[in-house]
């Protein structure tokens, strides 16, 4: 039996606290109890059902090689599922030392950080980064993204049919300027988009244990109005008209930052997005904008979109058999090429730091954000490291939590479904609604928020 049983309190997670499995009625204690080692048992059966194919296409030593990671993985899943103190890890990266001061810092008084008993965020993280660890201490695959595979499934089962409705949409009336007429469809456009990536973020590998969702089922369609009512609170007519408004004047090129989630369909909605982003900016004028798309560094929450899974999708699109969609995937190169796109690489958002410690722990990251126009966060990972992890009055304005947390970057545009169970901004009364309407709201993906945050002072 497994002795973390007898180590968490039957209880719900207190205000105002951290989560952690240590509350056994949070969903922090069902994901390290039950999903995290799912997700490694999962893996696990992935290497062993292609190991053949692996040990091919790395040659050398990667059948010992292979052995060795299906070890460890299976080691770490035993210290999950036993309580054990999270290892320190051992390699010699940049992140590795704030990872293992960040666990010393959690230890109990009993010198301990154990899975159980410190914060979700570390647990979590932890697990995704030292699955990294185990496999870049092999020779073989250092370089291996042992989530691809998953990532390129779940691609390939996509209806990219409806990207044509958005193509076509975003180009009949994003690339004329602006006037009284058309503003008003213009800014329709951005309300479905913002509202398509929303649903986007539901496609999310880790949330549905690898499972692979249909996305026409999802009703991704032009513009899903039968799922408003999901939506808890809505600050896009906010943002829109914040977006409008500094297009107004051409006196500088407009930044923009997109912290990206999920690949799959969620990374080609944000996509969309962005080309809606870049048009429309463009058509007030040549130099007018530049998009930056930050990705992970490593293989993350199995299905976080890396650089490579970006320039893969983008590819994938461009060589498409369909010339509509071809067309759409060569005009995304063409902003990579003309410098509108940027991929950007930062290992602080594979760390396990809520976005407060940014300016301490990636000084350079926090400079390059506050140039932004507006930073768009996308999904739940980032909302929990965005609002602290915390579990908060859901009725706390967003702005007044990031105010208390000093986190002082504005224009922050936060998208995502419920996956977690920490909400924020709401109205009275709609927490107890959500409850009378289904005990896993907070945990299914099927509700959503849209917070835009001006400025916290
Ligand atoms: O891809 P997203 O939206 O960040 O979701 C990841 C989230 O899903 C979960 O796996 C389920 O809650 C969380 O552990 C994590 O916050």
């Amino acid at each position: 039996m497994c002795e973390c049983q007898d180590m968490s309190m039957d209880l719900t997670t207190p205000r105002n606290a951290y989560l952690s499995a240590f509350y056994k009625r949070s969903f922090a204690y069902h994901t390290v109890k039950n999903r995290m080692p799912i997700i490694l048992t999962q893996l696990i059966d992935m290497l062993s059902r292609n190991k053949e194919m692996i040990t091919q296409q790395f040659g050398g030593d990667a059948s010992e090689d292979l052995k060795t990671v299906i070890g460890e993985i299976s080691k770490l899943k035993y210290e999950i599922q036993t309580n054990k103190p999270l290892a320190k890890l051992q390699t010699q990266d940049e992140d590795i030392k704030l990872y293992n001061n960040h666990i010393d810092k959690q230890a109990t008084e009993e010198g301990e950080t154990t899975y159980f008993n410190t914060i979700w965020l570390l647990t979590e993280c932890y697990m995704y980064r030292r699955i990294r660890e185990i496999f870049s201490l092999t020779e073989s695959f250092k370089n291996f993204d042992y989530f691809q595979s998953f990532k390129e499934e779940q691609f390939h089962q996509c209806n990219l049919e409806i990207l044509k409705f958005w193509k076509k949409c975003i180009s009949d009336n994003l690339l004329a300027p602006t006037t009284d007429s058309n503003k008003l469809a213009q800014q329709a456009i951005f309300q479905n988009l913002i509202k398509a990536i929303l649903w986007g973020n539901k496609c999310d590998l880790s949330i549905s244990l690898g499972k692979i969702l249909n996305n026409t089922d999802l009703l991704f369609n032009t513009d899903a109005d039968n799922l408003d009512k999901f939506i808890l609170t809505d600050d896009r007519t906010n943002f829109i008209e914040y977006f409008f408004k500094i297009n107004e004047s051409q006196d500088r090129a407009k930044l923009f930052d997109i912290v990206l989630d999920n690949s799959g369909y969620e990374l080609i909605q944000d996509l969309c997005f962005a080309t809606a982003i870049a048009l429309f900016c463009s058509s007030q004028g040549p130099g007018q904008v530049k998009i930056r798309f930050h990705v992970k560094a490593i293989p993350w929450f199995i299905s976080d979109v890396t650089k490579n899974d970006f320039s893969w999708t983008v590819e994938q699109i461009a060589q498409s058999p369909d010339t509509e969609l071809s067309a759409l995937g060569k005009q995304w190169k063409g902003f990579l090429n003309d410098n509108i796109w940027e991929v950007v690489v930062h290992s602080f958002w594979t760390t396990p730091f809520e976005f407060k410690y940014m300016e301490e722990v990636a000084p350079d990251l926090y400079s390059q954000l506050s140039q932004s126009d507006a930073i768009i966060f996308k999904g739940d990972l980032n909302y929990r490291k965005l609002f602290g992890e915390k579990n908060w009055d859901p009725c706390t304005p967003s702005k007044r939590v990031l105010k208390e947390l000093n986190f002082k970057l504005s224009n922050i545009l936060v998208i995502r479904t419920i996956k977690a169970d920490i909400v924020v901004g709401l109205k009275p009364g709609i927490v107890e609604e959500c409850e009378k309407q289904d005990a896993q709201w907070m945990a299914n993906g099927d509700y959503g928020v849209i917070h835009f945050v001006n400025s916290v002072d």
